[in-house]
């Protein structure tokens, strides 16, 4: 009884000090639940103006003055589009030259005929936002990803590690992220259950976009004259990832960013988007929004790709931006060395006169240092560049 009114009421100094800190707790738990807060709840709520965790700094700010200014570019200055005629090796040749000029130019390109079902690529999409749009958030939650832990498997709205997150700004996305390969990482039972079709298609999707990224590896090694199974070979086991990335629509564009500038820390990302658009790569200075076409898949270089190739094909830096009229849904499937693995350049691509740019690194350190700094932009493999 006591205890219950001198807290209650902060008379004695005992209960002073249980007030006070009970009321610290709170304001602590209260900055916890903002931060843990998903952009689709504050998006549902209809606010005017985003809260001033998410509005980005001047110079990061993307120049939108409305929403139909967002695809702004000619098809001519797009990322190319590769027909890999379902890689026929009578095609080989000429779909390797124009990978290595792909690769050499933009760190990204779509390819075509690239053997996965467009129902598949449909059924993905369809599962993904049927999660994100019918399933209400209180039952995401119980997905809900470990926010101490980085890259942790379920659903989430922020990417770096909470000593990392007071200097950052949060970026205007919900997540997905799915641990799919090796098998023994993956659990289906960790993956929603509705829509009912859900962890088969994202299985069977893991299974299909792992194929492809090894005929990728085997046809970027031919384009830079290294053995076919080179890169494969440096990579080994492919760790992969797949994130469903929702966007919701923002109030205000202008300030924020779905996803900051950064490159991906693995070897090569396969991404596939909707029709709305928001996906931008870094080129020649300026940023250039990529068309959504949605039978292709856009293939993204990502940083340990720039290490093993010593440079010659360097990772493709990328942002998502906001609008807002329409969320946005991308599925993102990341392949990765495993944590344990080193990686240095390929010797093949050097010599006394083209010597080694970057040192070597252990991925799973890489990784610990890209969640802890965070990315910004291309910070994190600069850092290893040679006498840099
Ligand atoms: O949503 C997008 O288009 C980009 C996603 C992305 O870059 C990522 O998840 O690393
Ligand atoms: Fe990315």
């Amino acid at each position: 009884m006591i205890h219950a009114s001198s807290t209650e009421c902060g008379e004695t100094s005992e209960g002073k000090e249980l007030g006070l800190n009970w009321n610290k707790e709170r304001k602590k738990k209260e900055r916890m639940d903002f931060q843990m807060m998903r952009v689709q709840s504050l998006s549902e709520g209809d606010i005017a103006e985003v809260p001033a965790q998410y509005i980005q700094p001047p110079e990061e700010r993307p120049p939108i003055s409305d929403d139909l200014t967002v695809i702004d570019n000619s098809d001519e200055d797009n990322v190319p589009m590769i027909d890999v005629f379902g890689f026929a090796s009578e095609q080989r040749d000429t779909v390797c030259k124009l990978i290595g000029d792909a690769c050499a130019q933009w760190g990204a390109f779509h390819i075509t005929n690239h053997g996965v079902p467009v129902e598949l690529l449909d059924q993905i999409r369809g599962v993904g936002l049927s999660f994100f749009k019918d399933c209400p958030v209180k039952d995401k939650l119980k997905y809900a990803c470990d926010p101490n832990s980085p890259a942790s498997q379920g659903y989430g709205s922020k990417m770096l590690r909470p000593e990392a997150e007071t200097s950052t700004v949060l970026d205007w996305r919900d997540y997905f992220d799915h641990h799919t390969l090796p098998l023994s990482r993956r659990d289906p039972s960790r993956w929603p259950h509705f829509p009912s079709n859900y962890r088969q298609v994202v299985a069977h999707y893991s299974d299909e976009l792992k194929l492809v990224a090894q005929k990728l590896l085997g046809l970027i090694s031919e384009s830079l004259g290294l053995p076919t199974s080179c890169i494969e070979d440096a990579v080994g086991e492919f760790y992969q990832n797949i994130t469903i990335s929702y966007y919701p629509a923002c109030p205000q564009p202008h300030l924020t960013l779905g996803l900051q500038s950064h490159s991906d820390m693995g070897v090569i990302t396969l991404l596939i988007q909707d029709h709305v658009g928001g996906l931008q790569i870094f080129k020649d200075s300026r940023w250039i929004t990529v068309h959504p076409q949605s039978h292709s898949i856009l293939v993204i270089l990502a940083d340990q790709m720039e290490i093993i190739t010593n440079g010659k094909y360097r990772s493709a830096q990328h942002r998502a931006i906001t609008n807002s009229s329409s969320p946005r849904l991308s599925v993102a499937t990341f392949h990765d060395p495993a944590k344990t693995v080193k990686i240095s350049p390929a010797f093949e691509l050097t010599s006394n006169s083209s010597p080694p740019k970057y040192h070597e690194v252990k991925y799973g350190d890489y990784v610990s240092s890209w969640y802890t700094k965070g990315p910004k932009g291309k910070r994190n493999i600069d850092a290893l560049l040679i006498n840099c």
